[in-house]
């Protein structure tokens, strides 16, 4: 059977998006790694889903798979090539339209200069609903890694994220702390890895390790976990600038209570038909 898909990227973290309106999503998790696999397959960091919606309030809904076939919440690259994809198939109405992730609603725009906007919700602290195992919500957390204590921030995008604050991103332990940490019993259900450099109150440089890929040329979610944990610190401001090893994204976020934005692009690269 041929699998027709688009591949994209947000800033080279690339995903292979497959329309699944018509008919339901049908691949295992060894068919999933089979076509992420960037020697056997078409190669992916995710594998993205258009379904239809099951929110009435939401126009579209939207899966996520990582390249070891486990599923993610959430996708901030992923969601604005979705929409890039939805408008390119004139789906994507005027203005802000919502979309179903798989951890709640979303809201995208598309912008005049062809990036995407997107409304990613509140950020969520709470250790049970990130999942991360603590007595307390905090704003730092001491993590047992391998004999160690290392410092994190912990927060959910709709997906579990870790934030290591470091003092040259360049230089972090990626490769090393990042399964460590990803892997922590602290995260029940693993994590994604951010470290980040403070450049300026607006200005910060990460590099994420994401669960179930491995580390990344950007992470979206990422980029709202670092921002959502450094000003919850009192450490940057309202308006960010992440600069991740494959560009630039935009965070917006004014604090609790309020909605998380992030802006950025989402690029096709080509289309194609994959033989499951
Ligand atoms: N690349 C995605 C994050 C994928 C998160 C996934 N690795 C998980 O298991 O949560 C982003 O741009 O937000």
């Amino acid at each position: 059977m041929a699998l027709r898909f688009s591949k994209m990227h947000g800033l080279g973290n690339d995903f292979v998006v497959v329309d699944c309106r018509a008919r339901p999503f049908i691949l295992d998790a060894a068919a999933i790694r089979r076509l992420g696999d960037r020697h056997f397959g078409v190669g992916f960091d995710q594998l993205l889903t258009v379904e239809t919606a099951r929110d009435p309030d939401c126009a579209f809904a939207y899966g996520i798979w990582n390249t070891d076939g486990t599923p993610s919440g959430q996708c901030g690259n992923g969601l604005r090539c979705i929409a890039r994809w939805l408008a390119r198939d004139g789906a994507l109405g005027e203005g802000a339209t919502r979309l179903e992730s798989p951890s709640g609603p979303v809201q995208v725009e598309l912008l005049a200069d062809g990036h995407v906007r997107a409304d990613m919700g509140e950020p969520r602290f709470a250790p049970e609903r990130i999942p991360f195992l603590a007595e307390e919500e905090a704003d730092r957390y001491a993590v047992d890694v391998v004999g160690r204590d290392v410092e994190i921030g912990a927060v959910s995008m709709g997906n579990p994220h870790a934030v290591v604050e470091v003092s040259d991103a360049a230089a972090a332990p990626v490769a090393v702390l990042g399964p460590q940490i990803e892997h922590s019993p602290s995260f029940p259900q693993g994590c994604n890895v951010g470290f980040a450099q403070i450049v300026a109150r607006d200005a910060i440089r990460l590099r994420v390790w994401e669960r179930g890929v491995g580390e990344t040329l950007a992470c979206g979610s990422g980029a709202c976990a670092a921002v959502a944990v450094l000003r919850r610190r009192g450490l940057v401001d309202a308006d960010v600038r992440v600069g991740l090893p494959g560009g630039e994204l935009r965070v917006r976020w004014e604090g609790p209570g309020h909605p998380l934005w992030m802006s950025g692009p989402a690029s096709f690269v080509f289309e194609g038909e994959y033989d499951v």
